[in-house]
């Protein structure tokens, strides 16, 4: 099955994000989509007065904010997500990671930074795999926003990349499952500023020395964290292309982003 992930800066596109749910309607299989709106909530946040406050490139989310990620991820994108996947004929169930007690989290501990509202999942045991492949096996296709529970009433927020590996690792083993991330850019690259610098695969001693060089970073750290994690648990193949590439995954030919694998070769 596929899990793909989606960027923000290609839902902020809505003509980019149409070509891309065009796509991902006609994928054959079980299949779910996560998506991400860092980008909307900030935009958003400023026109109601809620300015973005980051630590290192995470969200600090506090009570308002957490109200307005709620808004905007589970209400805004993902419910729009959906009415559009309906409108190609892909039968797409909006959820956030309360749904179904589908990922329940903790709030991060205070260490010497706050996050506020920001949920970590202990792993991808304690998600509901089996309602999920309920879901699936309905011929439902989940399209989850980037919200996770504490099991105490209050929604916690969740980075899209990380809940897209976990909900891979939760369903490998029931499910050969392919992991994509699609973003704006045509892959990870060797020079931020040249788009056609693809580095066509990348493995763990790779990317220590991408990271050490400073040719990774920022949100690609944690996106190759995340496609690390899921491998080293049981996800089949992850891959990272813009929104454009998906239909090349499918039949993994002529594919011009970037494979992730633990060793080489
Ligand atoms: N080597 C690299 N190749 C591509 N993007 C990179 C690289 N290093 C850092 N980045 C940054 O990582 C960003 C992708 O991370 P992020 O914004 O979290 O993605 P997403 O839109 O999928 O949430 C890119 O927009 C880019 O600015
Ligand atoms: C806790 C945390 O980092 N949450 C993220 C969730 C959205 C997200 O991941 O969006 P993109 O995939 O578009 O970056 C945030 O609020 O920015």
């Amino acid at each position: 099955m596929y899990i793909i992930k989606i960027g923000g800066n290609v839902l902020d596109d809505p003509e980019r994000l149409q070509r891309f749910l065009i796509d991902f309607a006609a994928l054959l299989g079980p299949k779910l989509l996560v998506h991400g709106g860092g980008k909307i909530a900030s935009t958003i946040g400023l026109q109601l007065g809620i300015e973005p406050a980051y630590v290192e490139g995470r969200r600090l989310t506090d009570a308002e904010t957490l109200k307005l990620v709620t808004m905007v991820y589970a209400g805004l994108i993902n419910k729009n997500v959906v009415a559009q996947l309906q409108a190609l004929g892909c039968n797409a169930i909006g959820m956030t990671g309360a749904d179904a007690n589908a990922i329940p989290a903790t709030k991060r501990p205070v260490k010497t930074v706050d996050y506020g509202f920001a949920g970590d999942i202990a792993g991808p045991e304690t998600v509901n795999a089996n309602a999920l492949e309920a879901l699936l096996q309905a011929g439902l296709t989940p399209v989850f926003a980037p919200l996770t529970h504490d099991g105490q009433g209050s929604l916690l927020n969740t980075n899209a990349d990380t809940i897209a590996s976990v909900l891979a690792t939760a369903l490998a083993p029931h499910y050969e499952v392919k992991l994509v991330y699609c973003f704006e850019k045509k892959g990870v690259l060797a020079d931020a500023e040249d788009d056609d610098a693809v580095i066509s695969h990348i493995d763990q001693h790779r990317y220590s020395s991408l990271k050490a060089e400073g040719v990774v970073k920022d949100g690609m750290i944690p996106k190759l964290d995340n496609a690390f994690a899921a491998l080293q648990h049981g996800v089949s193949a992850v891959l990272i292309g813009e929104a454009e590439a998906l239909p090349s995954l499918a039949t993994a030919q002529g594919f011009s982003g970037t494979t992730i694998t633990l060793k080489h070769g």
